[in-house]
């Protein structure tokens, strides 16, 4: 009998729509009346349409990869499957509530990377005894202590890539339902680097559903089984990694 594959992440039709205030926006208040009461918007708010119909079913146990250029709408269908994005059109179905590591994630930068470690456990829901518990581990998977005693330093006194590693530390000291991943594996280095796919395909182990948004094609590769391409707001391709990447990898030449 075949397996019953159960979905984590169902996106329908799914349109986000920007809408930016360009310069002049805020104009006079006669302006501001005028469109109060013609109902007309403003011509200084531009509509930027970053997903365009996006349509997929994520499945418990997968790691799915996201490629495609530059502007595409990658980190813009992360959000939205997060929940941090509204949706102008269709919807994001989740099971639970994805979390999202992004290389810009909220950190305190003048607070000490173990504090930090302690407070994003704590956004995660952790007990304060499980949140404490847990720090020493992530300090250790970070690796930012390997040149001395760092965390006890404020967070702003560390390198791009200390920081990236630090909060992909804290983020996946739980296992997620969905874990949504933007990039954040590309700032380590090397070493790291392997460190934290070996971490994604424990997640997975764990049942959990991994999307990793990454420009590296080998973090993909080497994670994902399954990859979706998205170009100019829409899903250009969706399956099996090696075919997926083969055929972006020869458009984006
Ligand atoms: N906050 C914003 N306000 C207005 N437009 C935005 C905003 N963020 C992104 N966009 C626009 O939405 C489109 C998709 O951007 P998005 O960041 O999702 O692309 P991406 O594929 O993640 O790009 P990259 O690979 O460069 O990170 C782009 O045209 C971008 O200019």
């Amino acid at each position: 009998m075949a397996e019953t594959k159960v979905p984590t992440v169902v996106v329908d039709d799914l349109h986000v729509v920007y809408r930016v205030h360009g310069p002049g926006a805020a104009a006079s208040p006669a302006a501001g009346l005028r469109r109060l009461v013609t109902g007309k918007p403003s011509a200084a708010i531009r509509e930027v349409h970053a997903v365009r119909g996006v349509t997929l079913v994520a499945y418990e146990g997968e790691a799915i990869g996201i490629v495609g250029t530059n502007g595409s709408g990658k980190s813009t269908l992360l959000q939205a499957i997060a929940g941090l994005l509204p949706a102008a059109r269709g919807q994001v179905y989740t099971r639970g509530q994805p979390s999202l590591l992004g290389i810009n994630a909220a950190l305190m930068p003048d607070v000490s990377g173990d504090r930090n470690a302690v407070l994003g456990c704590l956004a995660m829901g952790m007990s304060r005894a499980d949140a404490r518990r847990a720090v020493p581990d992530i300090l250790a998977f970070s690796g930012i202590n390997e040149r001395g005693d760092f965390g006890t330093l404020p967070m702003r006194t560390y390198s791009a890539g200390m920081a990236a590693r630090l909060r992909f530390a804290i983020a996946s000291a739980k296992p997620h339902e969905v874990l949504l991943i933007d990039e954040a594996l590309a700032t380590g280095d090397a070493r790291f680097r392997a460190r934290s796919e070996e971490r994604v395909r424990e997640l997975r182990a764990t049942a959990g559903t991994v999307i990793l948004v990454s420009h590296q094609l080998r973090s993909i590769r080497d994670t994902c089984e399954r990859t979706i391409w998205i170009e100019s707001g829409r899903l250009r391709l969706d399956g099996p990694t090696d075919e997926v990447l083969a055929a972006y990898e020869s458009f984006s030449r």
